[in-house]
């Protein structure tokens, strides 16, 4: 029986029967947990850079964006070294760089369940461990690094 992700199966020596324990909520339950019936969600922060072809080459930061998306990988790739030594946090580069209006929540774009974002951003994240940061993430918005929190 595989449990979704954080359930483990515990056995009640009281009466002496299994009970399944969420590690992450602490919630406990008689009945196994399945994966339908688990409302699955996930929080993500993200640094998004547009370029000339986004579907709004636009930002608070930029009103037009004429970068190319060959350019706009150059400058993720700098960003995402940045985090990946330690030198940066993704949120406060977020902050200060990133071409989404969640640049003014450090990136983060709060709980989101499967079908709420674009498929491409929704994959790289349901497939980050909690805390995990992606690779460079194409959607029609530009190309994005993620930061899976919860
Ligand atoms: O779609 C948004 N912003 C777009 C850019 C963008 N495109 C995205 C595609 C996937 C995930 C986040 C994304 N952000 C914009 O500002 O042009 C969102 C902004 C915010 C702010 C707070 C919480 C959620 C969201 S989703």
């Amino acid at each position: 029986m595989d449990l979704p992700e954080n359930w483990v199966v515990r056995h009640s020596r009281t009466y002496d029967k299994d009970y399944y324990f969420n590690t992450v909520t602490k919630e406990s339950r008689w009945e196994a947990p399945t994966a339908d019936t688990e409302i699955e969600r996930v929080r993500a922060s993200h640094l998004l850079v547009k370029s000339r072809e986004s579907r709004r080459p636009s930002s608070w930061r930029e009103e037009n964006i004429t970068r190319t998306k060959e350019e706009a990988l150059e400058i993720l790739t700098e960003y995402q070294q940045k985090i990946e030594t330690g030198q940066e946090t993704l949120s406060a580069l977020a902050t200060h760089f990133s071409d989404c209006s969640s640049a003014k929540r450090g990136g983060d774009l709060g709980y989101f369940e499967r079908g709420q974002m674009q498929k491409a951003f929704e994959d790289a994240t349901f497939a980050l461990q909690v805390g995990e940061l992606s690779k460079p993430v194409w959607t029609d918005s530009g190309v994005h690094l993620i930061l899976r929190t919860a």
